[in-house]
């Protein structure tokens, strides 16, 4: 099981010092939409340029002109770009072959989709190397999590690995822990501490001793 780190509400600067606060524990880091939208792929070039060690996750969620999208991302030095798994099949496996060419890898998100059973089983035969559930802020909003769907992916899926995101914290760390995704990804339950490091390290020895 690997810990992703996924960096949302801050700028280049502030990414960087985070990332350095807690490097030791976790295994990816993402440089999450919303820096994308403000910052662009600089974001990530800048990352990868200074965490050469660690792997960075390029969350463009992409929708449309996904092979374009997978090379300027891997240009920016991303090992693994994410893609909608509501986008067009065509779209999905323009990624994947992207993706193959550049040496990188792709992660699904299946946010928003409504078949998640049947949707699982067709783009895990694309070929993709992640599926994840994944509950945005808005749902999380609303009390919603995403353990539900992680058990249904894992029915299903024969290929690719599983993993989730949305919410999740050092409380709710054991029940996804057991759960055993592939990828477990932490925003906020580790930037919106007050001693990100120790939360890292906590979350990181949990998820070892669960192994
Ligand atoms: O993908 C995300 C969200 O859509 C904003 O871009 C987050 O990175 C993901 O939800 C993980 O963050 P937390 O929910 O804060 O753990």
């Amino acid at each position: 099981m690997e810990l992703q780190l996924a960096l949302d509400l801050v700028n280049i600067p502030e990414a960087k010092e985070l990332v350095k606060e807690v490097e030791e524990y976790v295994d990816i880091v993402e440089i999450g939409t919303p820096v994308i939208i403000n910052e662009g792929l600089r974001a990530v070039k800048e990352i990868k340029q200074e965490f050469p060690h660690l792997k960075v996750l390029a969350d463009l969620k992409i929708m449309d002109a996904a092979a374009y999208e997978v090379m300027k991302a891997s240009e920016a030095g991303a090992d693994i770009i994410t893609i909608l798994g509501v986008a067009e099949d065509l779209s999905i496996k323009g990624a994947v072959e992207e993706a193959k060419k550049q040496g990188k890898k792709i992660l699904v998100d299946m946010i928003g989709v409504k078949n998640l059973e049947e949707r699982a089983k067709e783009v895990d035969e694309f070929g993709v190397d992640y599926i994840c559930v994944h509950t945005g802020y808005d749902l999380q909003a609303v009390g919603k999590n995403s353990l539900e769907d992680l058990a249904t992916i894992k029915r299903v899926v024969k290929n690719a690995k599983t993993a989730i995101a949305g919410g999740i914290k050092l409380n709710t760390l054991p029940e996804v822990i057991k759960a055993k995704p592939d990828l477990i990804i932490v925003g906020g339950g580790i930037t919106g501490q007050e001693d990100k490091r120790a939360v890292a390290a906590e979350m990181k020895k949990m998820i070892q001793q669960g192994e």
